[in-house]
């Protein structure tokens, strides 16, 4: 099978016939925040219905690709496609296929989970039926059918993320960005999280970019991208980046491709 994630992204809808277009498509994005380069020429590609991580310390320029990815920021050189439609010249194509959770939480907390996710359905110009409709399919998904009447504020920080994953799924995209959507968590909401979401994968045929610097939520047979200070430094499978950097482990590969002291990452 080939990869998932490769560094030379091959372009827009037209010049991929045979194989379609691939789910995200990064080419050669940089981007400033006055004198401070954030991302430098940064490509890669995703396909669809793929896990793949994107893994970098805090500050590696993670948030900044997610933002210009949303149009949250103007991209200022370079281009992303989502299925092979440019952000920029196409953004009803781009972000219809294309869901987000952000780092920050965006809830309302005193309305219930229904209420934020038809909300939010309202926003996309749903209409109420099919909004009921898809909230209940969207919290089924990330097993929270039970507390659809309940108040945000009385959910876990797991359980919110996992209403925050529903919403992102409201709209049925078909590429999933999450941006370290399990800080803060403990180790069995983390590994819930994930779980749901590696299901979303290899069930709805939902291609995934999962922003993180948590070295135990990477897979051996997961498809990576190294971004440091701005730069990707390697795609491609994690146990290949592993066995190409003669390292035992990926938290050693990291350490030795990177510089990155120990304690840099976690855990
Ligand atoms: N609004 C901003 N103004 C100025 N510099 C910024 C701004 N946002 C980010 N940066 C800088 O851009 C670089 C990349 O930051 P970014 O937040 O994209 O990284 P990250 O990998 O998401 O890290 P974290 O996990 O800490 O959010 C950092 O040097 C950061 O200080």
């Amino acid at each position: 099978m080939n990869g998932c994630v490769a560094q030379s992204p091959t372009g827009g809808i037209e010049g991929a016939e045979a194989t379609g277009p691939v789910a995200l498509s990064v080419e050669g994005v940089s981007h400033r925040y006055g004198d401070r380069l954030a991302l430098d020429r940064v490509s890669f590609s995703v396909s669809p219905a793929c896990f793949a991580a994107l893994l970098g310390l805090n500050g590696a320029g993670k948030s900044t690709l997610f933002s210009l990815a949303t149009r949250l920021l103007r991209i200022q050189s370079g281009a992303i496609r989502v299925f092979g439609h440019d952000i920029q010249a196409h953004p009803g194509e781009a972000l219809r296929l294309l869901g987000v959770v952000f780092q920050p939480r965006t809830l309302d907390l005193e309305l219930s989970v229904t209420q934020n996710l038809l909300y939010h359905a309202a926003l996309h110009g749903m209409g109420r039926r099919e909004a009921l409709k898809r909230s209940a399919e969207a919290l089924a998904r990330v097993g929270l059918t039970e507390r659809g009447r309940d108040k945000v504020r009385g959910l876990s920080g797991g359980q919110m993320r996992r209403l925050e994953i529903a919403r992102a799924l409201l709209h049925r995209p078909r590429l999933l960005l999450l941006d370290e959507p399990t800080v803060g968590l403990d180790v069995k909401a983390r590994a819930d999280i994930l779980g749901h979401v590696r299901r979303l994968v290899a069930e709805d045929g939902i291609g995934v970019l999962w922003a993180t610097h948590l070295l135990d939520e990477i897979r051996p047979e997961d498809d990576l991208v190294v971004l440091h200070q701005g730069q990707v430094l390697s795609t491609g499978k994690t146990s290949r980046f592993v066995a190409a950097a003669g390292a035992e482990d990926l938290r050693s590969a990291f350490t030795r491709l990177t510089g990155a002291g120990v304690g840099s990452l976690a855990p």
